[in-house]
């Protein structure tokens, strides 16, 4: 039964659990196969609500032996996914007392599903009608890590990845065999998901990590342009994708990033994720506790600090069929209050960042596509009277990946903008992506800056349209070889 017990968690509702279905099965640490947990929590939730109609009309809810084993509704669908819906139509398990009282009721399970197939006009499960949510990514992106290994030599020495075949666009990722280099972050490729790359020597040595596109943007932002920092907190770290990007950014020997984790199990895969990323390297330092009780003055070298606290993940895909789950998801009213006591916490956690003696960059990340916890935080902090006094302003587009097309929106900041104009500035200070629209997962990334390093930077948005025909004109002109 161990495969059900450890699957069962996966199909109840939850609102604090954050990534996609799959990649939560695989950081967890299970007894069983995360490979055949995923494919039985996959295809019960796929036919989850078939399933149900024949557990309703076997009625085996109300048998003594059922309940008197208190056998949940999860297990019991998981147990009839087995038998009914899964093409070996048996239950995976030795003798066990759930599994005895079951089978108990085969007859009448097995002609509920008859009925079933019957009532749908169906001969195979695989004729059933199901809305299919594919969880998986568009592009496999992954970056070469630069702390482990030099990417100028990487290809010479990983022949695996030298025999892909460069393409211009993601969009011509149709197959596997092909790579793309990323226009927008350094030493990142797009594969086809479909790739075996965690097969290879260079991602099981750690030379290579798995992240997303739109997750790089935050450490490179707050690096941006060739602005280095020498002690970095990564204030929400595991399970450390953006801490070890972050200390991929590190030039000066002893340069330091101090990551922070409240939840004891995620900062033990921090742990183990970090140790990975930098070897034997001293580059993170890791403290489990909650950020917000960090004392500031503590760490008056910290010039840079990315924020990525917890949000809705509902720029994640793969959620639909979780979120499927919550019987209130759906109802606008119940989700907008979820959504404000988020941004109500990220607000805090942003600020507390900002109260940083030295802190000269913020930048604060979300996998959210919704407004309540991307620019109507960053419109809050802005009109924050502490935080105005400390000096904190929006960075210009000019500073924050402005290549990338994906702005904030710009009708979000109407309350503090007195112009259109003004509106389109700070829209500009923001990044948004798209789910697998552009590429990859929904993301929103904001850059806050103070002190005298950026006051230049302050007048060039206004001129970001001019930089950026100059820049077209310059890039038409170019005739040397790609
Ligand atoms: C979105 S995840 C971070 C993902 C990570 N930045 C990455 O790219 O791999 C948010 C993390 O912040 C942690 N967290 C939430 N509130 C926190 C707090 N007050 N202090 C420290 N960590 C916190 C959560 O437990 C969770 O692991």
């Amino acid at each position: 039964m161990r495969l059900y017990f450890d699957s069962e968690p996966y199909l109840k509702p939850s609102t604090t659990q954050k990534g996609s279905l799959q990649s939560r099965i695989f950081s967890d640490s299970l007894k069983s196969s995360p490979k055949q947990v995923y494919a039985l929590v996959y295809s019960t939730l796929k036919y989850r609500p078939y399933i149900q109609q024949v557990i309703k009309k076997s009625k085996i809810e109300t048998s003594p032996s059922i309940k008197k084993l208190r056998i949940s509704r999860e297990l019991l669908e998981m147990l009839v996914h087995d038998l009914c819906f899964s093409a070996r139509g048996r239950i995976n398990s030795g003798n066990h007392p759930i599994k005895t009282a079951f089978l108990e009721h085969k007859t009448r399970l097995v002609a509920e599903f008859t009925k079933l197939k019957l009532k749908y006009k169906v001969k195979d499960v695989s004729e059933l009608a199901v809305e299919e949510e594919n969880d998986e990514t568009p592009v496999r992106w992954f970056r070469i890590n630069t702390i482990k290994c030099n990417s100028e030599d990487f290809f010479d020495k990983h022949t695996w990845f030298a025999k892909l075949q460069p393409v211009n666009s993601i969009k011509d990722i149709t197959d596997c065999g092909m790579i793309y280099k990323d226009d927008y972050i350094p030493n990142l490729y797009g594969i086809h998901p479909k790739e075996k790359l965690t097969s290879t020597d260079a991602y099981k040595s750690g030379e290579v990590i798995i992240q997303d596109r739109a997750s790089c943007f935050p450490a490179h932002i707050l690096n941006e342009i060739n602005d280095y920092h020498d002690q970095v907190i990564d204030a929400c770290a595991a399970p450390g994708n953006k801490t070890t990007h972050a200390a991929s950014y590190l030039v000066k020997p002893g340069s330091i990033v101090y990551a922070f984790e409240r939840d004891a199990k995620r900062a033990q895969i921090l742990k183990k994720m970090c140790a990975i990323a930098t070897g034997d390297k001293d580059l993170i330092h890791i403290t489990h506790c909650d950020f917000t009780s960090t004392t500031p003055s503590d760490f008056p070298e910290v010039t840079g600090l990315v924020v990525d606290p917890s949000c809705s993940g509902s720029g994640i895909f793969g959620r639909a069929l979780q979120d499927s789950l919550n019987d209130n998801a759906g109802e606008d009213e119940v989700d907008l209050e979820r959504l404000n006591k988020l941004a109500g916490f990220q607000f805090k956690i942003v600020k507390h960042a900002m109260s940083f003696p030295k802190a000269r960059k913020v930048v604060y990340s979300t996998c959210s596509i919704h407004a309540t916890e991307n620019e109507q935080v960053v419109v809050d902090l802005l009109r924050d009277g502490e935080i105005k006094k400390m000096g904190w302003k929006l960075a210009p587009r000019s500073m924050v990946l402005s290549n990338w097309e994906r702005r904030g929106w710009e009708q979000e900041f109407t309350s503090i903008a007195a112009t259109n104009e003004e509106c389109v500035k700070l829209a500009g200070g923001c990044v948004r992506a798209n789910p697998k629209e552009d590429g990859g997962i929904g993301f929103f990334a904001a850059c806050f800056i103070r002190g005298k390093n950026y006051d230049e930077t302050q007048n060039q948005d206004m001129e970001y349209e001019d930089v950026k025909e100059e820049l077209e004109e310059e890039e038409e002109e170019w005739t040397g070889f790609d």
